[in-house]
């Protein structure tokens, strides 16, 4: 089993490039089934998760294929409704397909995701707008089935602004009769650039990032050229990186503005983070100070970082707590942690950190995708040497993570 092994104590020092963003780009990569055109995702990155992407949509007749830093995605052979279990277990995003399939071949069954590392993840707000918009969704033998003669537009209101439900009604809309109005809709970023995907391709959507969507149906929608934005994780997974090491780094292209929680906390902890022409500097500066955090849907501090952010409490001066309040099981890494040394109590859904002054490395296993960053950036900042298993988990969400460690100076490998 492959595993990155860490040798703690070096301030990372240099230039990284952040790659476009894993949660937009699954999502465009589904919506790409709304069209027999061609569709380009330029500046794709390869992740496992997108291979598993390319494989679901491969296995439903796509034409997919990387050509250098693009994915090229034809749809218009199209001849499977089925997304299969193998797949949809590794990526919950695979039931993304579903809103696209619905509208356009009227019919889709899906392996039911199922829970994962961080809690149970049901689908109800998905399955609740597509019985809105007209489907009739019968559920059996693990699998999720979906039919319509067509859909039409409706009024949703989301329970919880669920990014996942979010996008996948609008995906269906796009191409169902009439009007349809999301409320309560998730207004994260990612929600953003597939709307503008979606817009490209001639789809009438207007309201993405506020907490109501409302989508004109149209007849159909042309193939496009995009880009998605950039990894907004993945920038504050660095931007840690740089504080947690007492490092100076610069991350090029990214959007500050998509992670004004992360740097108020950042900046709140002692760390300099200021804002160049080619991007976000970091420079660490000495013991992190203790800080709350709560996890929130966007605008609010990103669940997505409250691992990471973890890591760095655990070596502040004084105590810390993180709430998390998006996912009811996201803790995993928390045992990991202490591990290697960090005073972490759980009560519930809070975690109280009693920050170290130093941790000390150990072997850790990555339980998912952000415990496993986590546990690196601990690794980083740890006296000797971290060996973080179960590495499937990382490659998911950071691309050359361990190369581009490398490259800020960090004492970092893959072992086999
Ligand atoms: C591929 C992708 O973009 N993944 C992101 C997406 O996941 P995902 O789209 O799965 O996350 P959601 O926003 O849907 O889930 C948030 C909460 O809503 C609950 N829920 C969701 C749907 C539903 O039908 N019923 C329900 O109860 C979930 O169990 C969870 O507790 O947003 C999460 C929250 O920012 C991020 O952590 C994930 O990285
Ligand atoms: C939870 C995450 O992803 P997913 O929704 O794909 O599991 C994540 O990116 O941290």
């Amino acid at each position: 089993m492959s595993s990155i092994v860490v040798e703690g104590g070096k301030p990372l020092e240099g230039t990284v490039r952040i790659s476009s963003a894993k949660n937009a780009v699954l999502p465009v990569m589904a919506a790409s089934l709304l069209t027999e055109a061609e569709c380009i995702i330029e500046d794709a990155p390869e992740l496992e998760d997108v291979k598993v992407m390319r494989e679901v949509l491969k296995s439903m007749g796509a034409k997919v294929f990387r050509d250098k830093d693009c994915i090229k995605i034809s749809a218009g052979t199209v001849n499977s409704f089925e997304a299969p279990y193998d797949l949809v277990r590794k990526m919950r995003a695979s039931f993304l397909v579903m809103g696209p399939m619905l509208a356009r071949k009227g019919r889709a069954r899906i392996s039911m995701p199922g829970g994962c590392a961080i809690g149970s993840r049901p689908i109800d707000l998905h399955l609740k707008g597509f019985a809105s918009l007209g489907a009739d969704i019968e559920l059996g033998h693990g699998f999720v089935e979906a039919r319509c003669d067509k859909l039409v537009g409706s009024v949703i209101y989301l329970d919880f602004p669920s990014v996942g439900a979010t996008e996948n009604i609008m995906m269906a809309a796009a191409l169902a009769q009439g009007q349809t109005t999301i409320e309560n809709a998730a207004k994260e970023p990612e929600i953003i650039d597939l709307a503008n995907f979606l817009n490209s391709m001639g789809a009438k959507i207007r309201g993405a990032g506020t907490d109501v969507i409302k989508i004109e149906g149209v007849k159909e929608l042309s193939g496009i050229s995009y880009t998605v934005i950039p990894d907004r994780i993945e920038t504050g997974t660095f931007l840690v990186a740089g504080a947690i090491t007492g490092g100076n780094i610069l991350l090029e292209n990214v959007v500050p503005e998509h992670l004004k929680p992360v740097i108020a906390k950042l900046i709140e902890c002692g760390a300099k983070i200021t804002e160049e022409p080619e991007g976000l500097r970091v420079i660490g500066d000495g013991r992190p100070i203790a800080s709350d955090v709560k996890t929130l849907p966007y605008p609010g501090f990103p669940t997505d970082m409250q691992a990471q952010m973890m890591a760095y409490l655990s070596i502040a001066s004084g105590t810390s707590m993180v709430i998390e309040t998006v996912f009811e099981n996201r803790f995993m890494h928390v045992e990991e942690l202490k591990r290697m040394g960090a005073k972490i109590k759980i009560e519930g859904r809070s975690a109280v950190i009693e920050g170290v002054e130093k941790l000390s490395g150990a072997p850790v296993k990555a339980t998912d995708l952000r415990a496993g960053a986590a546990l690196i950036l601990a690794g980083l900042a740890a006296e000797g040497t971290t060996q973080v298993m179960n590495t499937y988990h990382i490659y998911r969400g950071y691309v050359n993570i361990v190369e581009n460690l490398q490259g800020l100076g960090a004492k970092i490998k893959k072992v086999d």
